[in-house]
């Protein structure tokens, strides 16, 4: 199922009020120490919503006239924000934070803001970063911890990755939850991707089970952009900017070359988000393909003669695949990763064997430039707009922690900062929407087919040139 926010926003008709409802470890009993900050006339503007209020999931009048309820009866999400009453007592609070699964810009950002409002807001004295992903916890690898201050995270966000580092692989939750009663913390920020999002809820769930009072806030990390529900994920917009500038040098090749095809394999296992907005900064590519939309390489609508008519008609061509495109015919690796994640057939080298061999069948001079800049587009620093996200989703998370919420994570949502319960962020992908604005963009800009190999009728109005 696809997601019903972001770039192709569905209407979330199957989600019901109850579906957004966020845990809480209890009400707020002690005041915040925040509470002088937060005026009592504070209410809903165009740049906040009030705690009492909702964001509604729905966003179209027709979304809203489908439900046919009530106003109160809407699905709306909590709002995040300082609450003047909170569950924590600031003082003998202890935090603990990870990084979990592949890199994205920001995540130092992330770490340095949590630490930063903890520690100025609200006075929290201890705040540990655990080592490498959720191994730090388990005693296998020595309960790996480091102690976290604003002067020892100050410059962190320079750099790229995560200096705690990060790791895949199942750990224990009931081992993770021990060290979490052992360090006496009272609440843990998990930042990772869909799988770190299910192992925080099987780490909430022991929690509950034990009865114990540790909240468990999220911050969801995926240059894929796959987490459903949000804008978009932080480290994207890094990400896909430094996509867009290998699609520019194959580009310049291509060109130069008599015959050239640049060809760039960008990361994207389900979801072709950066491989779409890469292609969209410049416009360069000839043909888009990624994992939501299935090609086909021969026939006259098939992507290889495309690709051809370019060459002849305009001297060279640019093809952007995501990682996740195409494995329908590729054969099959069969392994999985560490963390259960499927290992995918290498589409880019397949592909420029495919075009190079089409191309001397059909007699045409081709010479493929094929680039996979793979790690470089997630290793880089944070670009200033992902690092003031960044900063805002941590601030979000700290006060949705201390105010007792649990099993949650913390997004954007049509610019509005939410709660969102985890089952629900795990619950679905977000994914290109083929009939969607998104998509129609591309098809627009590279002057594609719909589909390749798909019959003209489904097509869009322009004869593919
Ligand atoms: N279904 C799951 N249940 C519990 N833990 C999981 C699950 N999937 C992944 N994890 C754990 O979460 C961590 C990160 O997961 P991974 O899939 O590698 O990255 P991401 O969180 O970016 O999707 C790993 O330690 C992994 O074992
Ligand atoms: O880091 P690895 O194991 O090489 O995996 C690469 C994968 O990680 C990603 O960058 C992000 O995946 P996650 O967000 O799920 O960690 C994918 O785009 C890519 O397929
Ligand atoms: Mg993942």
């Amino acid at each position: 199922m696809t997601a019903t926010a972001g770039d192709d926003a569905g209407l979330a008709g199957d989600i019901k009020a109850d579906d957004l409802l966020i845990e809480t470890l209890g009400p707020g009993r002690i005041t915040s120490p925040l509470s002088p900050l937060l005026d009592a006339s504070r209410g809903t503007t165009e740049h906040y919503v009030d705690s009492g209020d909702r964001v509604l999931l729905d966003d179209t009048a027709a979304g809203i006239a489908a439900r046919g309820t009530a106003v109160e009866d809407l699905p709306g999400l909590e709002p995040c924000g300082p609450r003047r009453q909170i569950y924590f007592d600031p003082s003998k609070t202890r935090a603990g934070i990870v990084t979990c699964g592949g890199l994205c810009p920001g995540l130092n950002d992330v770490v340095a803001g949590l630490v930063r409002t903890l520690t100025y807001h609200y006075g929290v004295r201890r705040v540990v970063g655990f080592r490498n992903g959720y191994r730090g916890f388990v005693s296998a690898y020595g309960h790996d911890v480091v102690e976290l201050t604003p002067e020892s995270v100050r410059d962190v966000p320079v750099d790229g990755g995560t200096f705690l580092g990060t790791s895949r692989g199942p750990q224990d939750p009931e081992e993770i939850v021990d060290c979490l009663e052992q360090m006496h913390l009272n609440v843990l920020f998990v930042i990772g991707g869909d799988g770190t999002m299910r192992g925080a809820m099987d780490i909430a769930g022991v929690i509950r089970e034990r009865g114990l009072r540790i909240a468990v806030v999220g911050i969801p990390k995926t240059i894929d952009n796959d987490i459903p529900f949000i804008d978009q994920s932080f480290g994207f917009q890094t990400a896909f900017a430094e996509a867009s500038e290998a699609i520019r040098s194959v580009t310049v090749e291509a060109k130069s070359t008599p015959g050239g095809i640049g060809l760039v394999k960008l990361m994207g296992r389900h979801s072709g988000f950066i491989a779409c907005y890469a292609s969209l900064v410049r416009s360069d590519a000839d043909a888009v393909l990624i994992p939501e939309v299935p090609f086909e390489l021969d026939g006259e609508t098939g992507l290889l003669e495309h690709l051809r008519r370019r060459v002849q008609t305009r001297g060279h061509a640019v093809v952007v695949v995501a990682e996740g495109a195409g494995q329908d015919l590729l054969d099959p690796i069969g392994r999985t990763d560490a963390s259960g994640n499927q290992k995918l057939a290498d589409v880019g080298p397949w592909l420029k064997e495919q075009i190079e061999s089409h191309f001397a069948t059909a007699g045409t001079e081709t010479s493929v430039r094929y680039v996979d800049p793979s790690y470089l587009i997630r290793s880089v620093p944070a670009n200033p707009y992902d690092s003031v996200y960044t900063v805002r989703l941590s601030h979000a998370a700290v006060h949705a922690a201390m105010s007792g919420r649990t099993a949650m994570v913390v997004g954007r949502v049509r610019r509005r900062f939410v709660h969102i319960p985890m089952s629900l962020a795990v619950s679905r992908r977000n994914q290109v929407d083929p009939h969607g604005d998104l998509w129609m963009a591309v098809l627009e800009s590279t002057g594609q087919p719909w589909r390749f190999g798909e019959d003209s009728t489904r097509q869009t109005g322009a004869p593919h040139a």
